[in-house]
This record gives C-alpha cells, sequence and structure tokens, in this order.
C-alpha cells in the first residue's frame, strides 16, 4: 500500500531551486531510502512532507490524506529531524513523557520505546548531558511512541554514535514487518545497502533514478555475472557463440560475464545443457561502483 506520495514537487529558495518537479512514492513494508550527495534536495522534500516547508507546487499525501490540510494524520506518524534539537533541560524520559501526552499516546508506551532504542538507563540524565548519538536515539524513541504507520527519519545515521547499528536495524526490520513504511535519507550508499529496500536517487532537485539496489545495479553497471567453473574450455567456446555476451573477462578460477541485456537465465540454461559443471553463478553486485556511475551520469546531464 503507498503511505507516502509526493506529486510534482518544486522548491526555490531565491535563485536556487531546491526541488524541480519531483515525485515519489513510498509504500508499507519497506524500506525506501531518499539518496543524493549534499545539497541534493532530501531535507527540504522531506520537510515538505512533514509540512514544516510549503512547496511551490505539487501535492503531498500521506496514509491517503493532503497532511496540510489533515494535521491529525500526524498521530500516525513518526519523524526524526536531521540533528534533532531537543530541549536540553528535560531528561529523556520527561520529553518521551510530555510527547506522549501530546499524541495522545499511553504512558506505558514510554517505557517500550526507551528499551528498543537501549536508552533505558540513560533515561533519567538531562539531554544536555547526552553525546549525538544518544539524542539522535531519544528522538527516534520519540517517533516510535504510539507505533507510527508511516517512520521518516532524516540522515539517522549522523553522529559517532550511528542509531542505526545492528540493534537499530533489528528494530526497523521488526517495524516493517508489522507493516510500518519507513523513508530514511542518506548520502552513504554503505546505509543503504544494508537497510533499504528501495532507493530513490535524487540529483540537483530532480529524481534521477527510483528502483531496488539490484535495478540501480542493472541499470548503471549492466549485467555482470560472476561464475565459477573449473571446465574453461568448454566455457570459453560456449560464451563466445552467444549474441547477448559482450564480453567475458578471467579472474583467476572465476569469469565476469558482461551481458548486453538481461539473459542470465538463458546463459544459465544454456550452460547447463552445453555441460559445463557451475559451481556458482550470481550477479555482480558493485552498488558502490553503479552509484559512482549514476552520479556521473547525473553530473553529465
Ligand atoms: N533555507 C534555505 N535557504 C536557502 N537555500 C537553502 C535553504 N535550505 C536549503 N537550501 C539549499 O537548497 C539545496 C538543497 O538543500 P537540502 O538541505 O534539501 O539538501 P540535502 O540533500 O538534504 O543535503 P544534505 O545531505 O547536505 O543534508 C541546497 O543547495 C541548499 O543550499
Amino acid at each position: 500500500m503507498e503511505t507516502l506520495r509526493a506529486e510534482n514537487v518544486a522548491k526555490r529558495y531565491g535563485n536556487k531551486q531546491a526541488l524541480d518537479g519531483v515525485t515519489i512514492s513510498a509504500e508499507s513494508g519497506l524500506i525506501t531510502a531518499i539518496l543524493g550527495p549534499n545539497g541534493a534536495g532530501k531535507t527540504t522534500l522531506i520537510r515538505i512532507t512533514m509540512t514544516l516547508i510549503h512547496p511551490d507546487r505539487g501535492k503531498i499525501s500521506i496514509l491517503g490524506k493532503d497532511p496540510f490540510m489533515e494535521k491529525d494524520v500526524f498521530k500516525r506518524v513518526g519523524y526524526v529531524q536531521e540533528l534533532p534539537n531537543l530541549p536540553p533541560f528535560l531528561s529523556g524520559r520527561e520529553l518521551l513523557e510530555l510527547s506522549a501526552r501530546l499524541k495522545g499516546v499511553e504512558r506505558g508506551d514510554v517505557k517500550r520505546v526507551l528499551e528498543l532504542v537501549g536508552m533505558t538507563e540513560n533515561a533519567d540524565r538531562k539531554i544536555a548531558k547526552y553525546s549525538k548519538g544518544m539524542v539522535q536515539r531519544i528522538a527516534l524513541a520519540e517517533a516510535l511512541l504510539g507505533n507510527p504507520e508511516l517512520l521518516v527519519m532524516d540522515e539517522p545515521n549522523v553522529g559517532t554514535d550511528p542509531i542505526l547499528n545492528l540493534k537499530m536495524r533489528d528494530v526497523l526490520n521488526e517495524l516493517i514487518k508489522s507493516g510500518t513504511t519507513v523513508v530514511m535519507t542518506s548520502h552513504e550508499l554503505e546505509e543503504v545497502r544494508k537497510l533499504a529496500h528501495r532507493v530513490i536517487f535524487i540529483y540537483r532537485g530532480k529524481v534521477f533514478f527510483s528502483g531496488t539496489t539490484e535495478e540501480l545495479v542493472l541499470r548503471f553497471l549492466g549485467v555482470r555475472v560472476i561464475l565459477e567453473t573449473q571446465d574453461r574450455e568448454q566455457f570459453m567456446s560456449l560464451v563466445k557463440g552467444l549474441d547477448y555476451v559482450k564480453s567475458v573477462e578471467e579472474r583467476r578460477d572465476k569469469y565476469v560475464v558482461e551481458l548486453t541485456r538481461d539473459a542470465r537465465e538463458e546463459l544459465l540454461r544454456e550452460l547447463v545443457l552445453g555441460g559445463v559443471r557451475v559451481k556458482s553463478f550470481y550477479l555482480d553486485q558493485d552498488l558502490e561502483q553503479a552509484y559512482e556511475r549514476a552520479i556521473k551520469e547525473a553530473e553529465a546531464r
């Protein structure tokens, strides 16, 4: 189900076109990452979806409602801002109790979210004494109060103690299993690789690519299969006769076969029928290289 949609959104600051007709969507049960270099427009887009900024044009829909008109929808949304600015004179627990009251969430939920983000022990210290990472954990706990249907996190991994460590990844995976939609921004590919199901790559205020990480690889690196076989001669003579094989590169006992189209299934069938014993066969998923190429293509445009 589509939980969040931004359609044809544009925003200009002075003579800077921060967003230029951006359309994105995020579905329940998935982690969608908005990826892009510094200044691409990620935070502006998130802040518009959260109604903190008015777009010059375009429409936002959250859980089927226009959030600019129906603010009530935010009771079902959790939002972690980039570099959250929390009141330093409160303790983490006090802040969460206050937020729970404002959101109409039971007080007991505070204990649950503190445990989820691993902040039970530090809950009664003043926020002023927290590290950046602890501030982010409390901000995440606040966003998780009342089990939101949509969780939006803007650059959640900034800071010395990243909140998206292993434990947090488990928390997010549990959330999406229960049907929550997670949307996050990031300029770090590594984070996206570990977490996201879908990637929206924004460059200079425009969506340059949208799809799964595998689709990102296929689109920008092409189809490269890495396969392992001991039957070198048989393999070489067979692949040379296939019109969809662009090149074959030998890497010790492995081969990198570049295809002109996604003919992975055909290739594997040909090899097996041709009597080549294939030990392993997988798509070259060099996401880093794919992202580099995507940035280069976007720059050249
Ligand atoms: N309040 C503002 N006034 C003027 N220009 C702004 C303002 N906010 C953002 N910008 C500009 O708009 C562009 C997009 O900024 P935005 O913060 O949305 O990018 P971002 O992708 O989130 O970057 P980062 O990864 O650094 O957070 C940038 O060029 C930025 O300098």
